[in-house]
């Protein structure tokens, strides 16, 4: 990508995130003119949780913005999980449909892992079946769930060569802490992955050249967790009350005090304006994958 990354040391995931979509749509225009070859996503919301609805509107927006086929389906918050398995197999069987997700949380009368293990893993577009987990840690083509990969594409705008730095992981989730700790072996990074009952994390986090906070905790690492001149990645989105915007308002938080460590970082995203952003271009430049894999077209490799 020819564009800057960073201004100072906050890596922009508005800039990295256009440049990535841009790209994606170049790509999903040649597919149409030279192989009429129209990738489409489809995302499943069951209930109507209100930071879901805005999250799968911007998936919509993002998906039609690229030039590909968006489709959205709801699901009552009352629905059975053999309803949304039902949609799941429609999904898998639909030929316009190359990739798909179903928004997470789901409600509690729906097991998320009977519906991930549903998804046709070359549909994945999540890549969090464990076929697609599987073959990310054999160092085989994967489905890659799409944060992770964000992560790792801003570290390394961030970072340069990740090489034998030591990445320190905050979270052990399927959905992020373990696939990122993956990508971030594949660069041959020194990785360790910290959690909740980890001893000491204020001092694990302080060895880490690349510092991942995947927690779901506001501004649980602090500045004097960061070692001096890090890369500090904050995937946390945490909804937090604002009473200086107005009575009942709430403001975006990462899991990162960000005041206190954008002066000890090296570099560090931002939260919102971050993370986030590079999900759903992660989420398209996958949606374009699957449709080539699919359907036997090879990729530049760069892509
Ligand atoms: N099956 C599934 N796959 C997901 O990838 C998935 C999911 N379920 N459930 C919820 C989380 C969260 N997530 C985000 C996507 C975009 C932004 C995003 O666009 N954030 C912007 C704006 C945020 C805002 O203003 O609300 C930002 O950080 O700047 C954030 C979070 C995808 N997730």
């Amino acid at each position: 990508m020819s564009t800057s990354p960073s201004n100072g040391k906050i890596i922009d995931g508005k800039i990295i995130a256009t440049a990535l979509k841009a790209r994606v749509a170049a790509e999903v225009a040649r597919l149409k003119a030279e192989h009429g070859l129209t990738p489409g996503l489809a995302v499943v919301l069951v209930g109507n949780d209100p930071a879901s609805e805005v999250y799968v509107r911007n998936k919509g927006i993002a998906t039609v913005e690229a030039g590909m086929n968006s489709f959205e389906y709801r699901l009552p918050g009352t629905a059975s999980q053999d309803e949304v398995l039902a949609k799941v197999r429609e999904l898998n069987a639909d030929p316009a449909v190359h990739g798909f997700l179903v928004q997470f949380p789901v409600p509690d009368q729906i097991s998320q892992q009977a519906v991930i293990d549903a998804i046709d893993p070359n549909k994945d577009a999540d890549g969090l079946h464990p076929l697609n987990a599987g073959r990310l840690a054999s160092g085989l083509p994967a489905m890659v769930p799409a944060t992770p990969e964000g992560c790792v594409i801003m570290a390394k705008l961030a970072g340069g060569d990740l090489s034998g730095k030591h990445a320190v992981v905050i979270g052990r989730s399927n959905l992020v802490g373990k696939p990122v700790a993956q990508l971030l072996l594949k660069e041959n990074c020194t990785v360790t992955i910290a959690h909740s009952r980890s001893h000491d994390l204020p001092g694990l986090a302080r060895q880490a050249d690349i510092l991942v906070a995947a927690v779901g905790r506001p501004n649980m690492v602090r500045g004097d967790w960061v070692k001096p001149g890090a890369i500090v990645i904050d995937v946390g989105i945490n909804r937090v009350p604002a009473p200086e915007k107005g009575e009942g308002k709430t403001r975006l938080v990462g899991d990162v005090a960000f005041d206190e460590a954008v002066k000890v970082a090296g570099a560090i995203t931002p939260v919102p304006g971050g993370v986030g952003l590079m999900t759903v271009a992660c989420l398209m430049r996958n949606t374009v994958i699957a449709a080539c894999r699919q359907n036997g077209i090879a990729l530049p490799k760069d892509f």
